[in-house]
């Protein structure tokens, strides 16, 4: 039986090709491949974006180069369409790849059509230097995109119709000029604005990760203005002809403090990446496809950068977060509750795993007013419903729970939404989801939720978050008076607890205890 590969898949393959023919490689694998799915405008590509992943960050990884402009394959031309056993034969070293890219689209589709989407899939599910690094970058799997295929009930065979094969150009020269023009003014805008906000991730908000993902845009530029060749943006460039020099509005001038200079700078750098993508589908699409990218990028950067600055301002004075449950308490988790407020707790958890919604509902609203009385937060935990019911200021879930966005659905964009986190790629994961902060544990052995061995992260977490994330992060798990400090000196600013304040005789004096620690 005949098994064709969509256009977009052939696309890629050809691209797979000369990247590693640019490269220097013996044969066209993975790698290669990997990197052509990141480029293309395509299932793949949105894949790897919606996790983060962009082209330019697997060419320096891997060491790859792109080829040059001019650079042609006969795989381009889709009027003949490429048979597997052909691709088998033409890339023998992605055989395996292209075998489980067959298994996952015979799942889906009749007669079978293998799309780029199928070729991630055997990307991922072949071992290799790329499995690891996919993940650690990521988050991406086999089985984490599962779901994405599963999901496709009814599979469309065309690839998503896009037209790199009418290439256009502008009709005349002076409007080749202008849109190179153009091109030049505005990678000139996005590169100064992306500037900007960096320097407002290093320096102000010391975001190791926010800025990492900053600069994979800025080589995403690099790599799309190749495409566009830097000669005829230079050449077609007329400072002193251009009408816009002269023209600026006060509220250019209006930027009253850091946080509306970074907002400026982020739409700045979004419009600019529109522009770019418009006008340079008339030079390449190959560019405009990676600007398209780029602007996506930026929608989930300006997300991730104004939720860690807005939690910041909203949880300053929170760095004791009480969990408080029935069954720990000497006295119920009203006193507890109480107690604890009145010595300065300003974050309060409701975490009851045994009442009844009836009930849970009923001590919810208790809650409620008492937090409202002393000033303090109130989160609920696992049940977004009941955040909503109680009026609650947010919800906390674990990593197996609704996500973010569905969670967000229900409890609307002002409630705290609160993430579980137990490794490094989680509280990434987490920052990009738009969680508005983070549980980082379990820090110690604890009795108050079972844990395996192997799921205890330690300090070495804790530390690794203190390296690399500003979103506020609570570390959790075991902590109490004499280990406080350890926490604290691997860079934790704020700790939950529960067992610690829940089973003191005297909640009040062990909250006080803790409190002392952080003015220390
Ligand atoms: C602040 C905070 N951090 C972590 C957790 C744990 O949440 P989860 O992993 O969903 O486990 P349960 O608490 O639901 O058993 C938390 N609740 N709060
Ligand atoms: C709910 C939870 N999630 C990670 S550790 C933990 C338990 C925290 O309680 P304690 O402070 O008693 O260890
Ligand atoms: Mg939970």
């Amino acid at each position: 039986m005949q098994h064709l590969l969509t256009a977009g898949a052939q696309r890629a393959l050809g691209l797979a090709e000369l990247i590693s023919g640019a490269s220097e490689a013996e044969a066209t694998d993975s790698r290669h491949l990997l990197a052509a799915l990141a480029h293309e405008e395509s299932r793949a590509a949105e894949i790897l974006l919606a996790h983060q992943i962009a082209q330019a960050m697997i060419l320096q990884e891997f060491e790859l180069t792109l080829p040059g402009t001019e650079a042609e394959s006969d795989l381009f031309a889709t009027q003949v369409p490429l048979e597997l056993s052909q691709a088998i034969q033409r890339f023998p070293a992605l055989r395996d790849v292209l075998n489980q890219a067959l298994e996952q689209a015979s799942q889906t589709s009749l007669p079978v059509e293998i799309g780029s989407e199928h070729l991630l899939w055997g990307v991922l599910k072949t071992e290799g230097p790329h499995t690891q690094w996919l993940l650690s970058q990521g988050a991406i799997s086999a089985d984490s995109v599962e779901a994405t295929f599963q999901s496709q009930n009814q599979h469309v065979a065309e690839p998503i119709d896009v037209d790199f094969a009418f290439r256009t150009v502008p009709a005349t020269v002076s409007d080749q000029t202008n849109t190179f023009r153009t091109i030049d003014a505005a990678a000139n805008r996005l590169r100064e604005g992306l500037r900007v906000v960096e320097d407002f991730l290093r320096f102000t908000l010391d975001d190791a990760h926010l800025t990492r993902l900053l600069k994979s845009t800025r080589h995403q530029l690099t790599e799309a203005l190749q495409f566009i060749g830097q000669e005829s943006l230079i050449a077609s460039r007329d400072t002193l002809q251009d009408v816009g020099t002269a023209i600026s509005s006060t509220s250019e001038f209006d930027r009253p403090s850091l946080e509306h200079l970074v907002k400026a700078n982020l739409k700045r750098v979004q419009e600019a990446a529109r522009t770019l993508e418009e006008f340079g589908k008339l030079i390449s699409v190959e560019a405009a496809a990676i600007f398209k990218q780029m602007r996506y990028a930026l929608y989930t950067l300006e997300k991730s950068v104004l939720t860690c600055v807005s939690s910041q301002h909203r949880l300053e004075d929170c760095q004791l977060y009480l969990l408080a449950s029935e069954n720990l308490c000497h006295h119920g988790s009203g006193p507890a509750i109480r107690e604890s407020l009145a010595a300065g707790v300003r974050i309060v958890q409701i975490r009851e795993k045994e009442l009844s919604d009836r009930r849970l509902l009923e001590h919810g609203r208790r809650v409620r007013k008492w937090t409202r009385e002393a000033g303090a937060i109130l989160i609920m935990n696992d049940r977004p419903d009941l955040a909503v019911a109680i009026d609650a200021d947010g919800v906390h879930v674990g990593q197996d729970e609704l996500p973010v966005r569905e969670v967000r659905q229900i409890v609307g964009s002002r409630r705290f939404i609160g993430v579980s986190t137990h490794n490094i790629e989680q509280a990434r994961q987490a920052v990009l989801d738009g969680a508005d902060y983070l549980g980082v544990g379990p820090t110690f052995t604890t009795a108050t939720k079972n844990f395996t061995e192997a799921e205890y992260a330690g300090l070495d977490f804790v530390k690794q978050v203190a390296a690399e994330i500003t979103l506020p992060w609570f570390a959790i798990g075991g902590i109490n008076a004499d280990n406080l400090s350890a926490v604290l000196e691997a860079g934790a600013t704020r700790v939950a607890v529960s067992s610690v304040i829940c089973n003191h005789e005297h909640p009040g004096e062990m909250t006080r205890d803790l409190l002392e620690q952080f003015a220390r």
